[in-house]
């Protein structure tokens, strides 16, 4: 009979309730996803398989769950699920972060990783980062000296990482900043996949009405614009540099220069062309946006946490306060300045600025903590789950301690790099951020910075505790709500 020869049945993970059509979407509409998971989680299990929309997705939230994805069975799941919207945006994957697994994501990872954001190549950039540190706490102590002070902390921020990366990657700030800070904030939400286009990839009719994608395309289009000047700009002033003119000899080398040396030299096996060159530039110029983002999660919660401010203030002044300003090579030491890394790794774990990662998609049938997950299901790793979760973070995983960290030998031993599940913010495995290094040296120096200068307080706001807290949609999770804080100066500003 036909019974006999059907294949074994799967074990398939469990999960809410589907509609047709929907899926199981009623269950996530109006919250964000990564809330309304966690909560279906606590119903359903660690390994949970919704339909969004048409897309089986599996939701992980256990550390046990996320090691089987992200070590175990590593390679299996090494790809990206590429939405409508972000296939319109990335060119179909042409760049690091969405790329599907393959010769071309590995020749471009592998020039990232190795040319451009190895410990080496992130220490030469300390003269970019205590410039641009600066150059924000000069702003800050602008403000400081009026007479209402009111310094808005998120544009200050996003300042400061975008004119940091842009002089990292192509050695000058950049004119086309506000553009491209401006078009990035049109990327977030539309990547964060719930646009009608990625939840009915199979519907024609909904792709073509889909403004998403028009809208994915349209940013993808400004961008390239300016990356184009910005890449032909740099050619003229390196054939300036070439016929004896002055380049500003003595300046770093800076991303883009290293990446038309190997175009040129041709020492890769595959040469980079100037496409891959300008995906790349992207992908740092995005991928470093998380970085201002934690740096106001972190200021958000020392505000709200005025006796973690003062711990940390006091620690960065007795390292710094004498030498007048923060010296990289005291935060790299990391002795003297442990609580402020405990102050990092709090704010990673409360507010993981990525909260379900970058999705995954299965490449092969797989099986996780014994569910089959069948090819080609997207996944995701509910890291802001995780960060919260009662079992690995006991007693008051709602609140800002970054004492937690002292409490025992375990606790202290938990870091960022992807070897401990319950602390993901990065990934792990072959698809993890190979930007972490870059990014923490300017969260630490500019967290630094900020605390060893000012004290801050919120005008108006009488119970720190009530700061504003909420959550903007978006494949990064930034505060909804901007963060305008008065500055009070306490150990002068160089260079004023
Ligand atoms: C500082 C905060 C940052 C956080 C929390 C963060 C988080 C992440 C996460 C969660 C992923 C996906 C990991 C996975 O799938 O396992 C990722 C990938 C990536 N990040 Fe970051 N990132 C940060 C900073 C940066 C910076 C500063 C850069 C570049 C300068 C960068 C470049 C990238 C790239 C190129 C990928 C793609 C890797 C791949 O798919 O192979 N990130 N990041």
């Amino acid at each position: 009979t036909k019974r006999r020869h059907a294949a074994p049945a799967l074990r398939l993970p469990p999960g809410p309730w589907a509609l047709p059509v929907i899926g199981s979407l009623h269950h996530i509409a109006g919250r964000l996803p990564h809330r309304a998971m966690r909560d279906l989680a606590r119903r359903h299990g660690p390994v949970m398989l919704l339909r969004v929309g048409e897309v089986p997705t599996l939701v992980v939230s256990s550390r046990e769950a996320a090691r089987e994805v992200m070590k175990t069975h590593d390679v299996a799941f090494a790809s990206r699920p590429l939405s409508a919207t972000l296939r319109a945006m990335t060119d179909g994957g042409r760049d690091i972060i969405f790329a599907p697994y393959g010769d071309r994501w590995r020749r471009l990872r592998k020039v990232a990783v190795v040319e451009l954001l190895s410990a080496r190549r992130v220490l030469s950039f300390r003269g970019v980062r205590e410039g641009e540190v600066a150059a924000m706490l000069r702003a800050a102590a602008a403000a400081a000296a009026t007479a209402r002070p009111a310094f808005d902390m998120r544009a200050a921020l996003a300042t400061l990482v975008a004119d940091t990366t842009m002089r990292a990657a192509v050695g000058n700030r950049c004119k086309h900043r506000d553009v491209l800070l401006r078009e990035l904030e049109r990327c977030i939400p539309l990547a964060g996949g719930f646009n009608p286009a990625d939840l009915w990839p199979s519907s024609r009719i909904v792709g073509r009405l889909s403004g998403a994608v028009g809208r994915a395309r349209a940013c993808r289009d400004a961008v390239r614009k300016v990356l184009d000047s910005i890449v032909d700009e740099h050619l003229e002033r390196m054939d300036d540099m070439a016929g004896g003119g002055n380049g500003g000899g003595g300046e770093v080398e800076d991303f883009l220069q290293v990446m038309l040396k190997l175009h040129k030299d041709g020492s890769l096996e595959i040469p980079l062309n100037m496409d891959d060159i300008k995906h790349i530039i992207f992908d740092i110029f995005a991928g470093s946006e998380t970085s201002s983002v934690v740096l106001e999660w972190a200021m958000a919660e020392l505000i709200r946490n005025p006796r973690s401010m003062e711990r940390a203030a006091a620690e960065v002044r007795r390292a710094f306060a004498s030498r007048g300003a923060v010296d990289e090579d005291a935060l790299a030491g990391g002795g003297e300045l442990r609580y402020l890394r405990h102050v990092v790794r709090e704010t990673f774990r409360l507010h993981a600025p990525v909260p379900l990662l970058v999705p995954r998609v299965s490449r092969e049938p797989c099986r996780v903590l014994g569910y089959d997950v069948p090819r080609g299901t997207t996944v995701l790793v509910n890291a802001w789950a995780l960060g919260r979760d009662e079992r690995y973070w006991p007693g008051d995983p709602e609140e800002f301690r970054p004492e937690r960290f002292e409490d025992d030998d375990a606790m202290a031993a938990v870091d960022l790099r992807g070897a401990d599940f319950e602390l993901v913010p990065f990934g792990a495995g072959r698809r993890m951020c190979p930007g972490m290094p870059f990014g923490l040296a300017l969260i630490e120096h500019a967290l630094a910075g900020l605390l060893l200068h000012f004290d801050w307080e919120v005008p108006g706001l009488a119970d720190p505790a009530k700061l504003d807290m909420t959550e903007e949609f978006g494949i990064t999770a930034r505060r909804k709500n901007g963060l305008l804080l008065c500055p009070i100066l306490r150990v002068p500003v160089p260079g004023l």
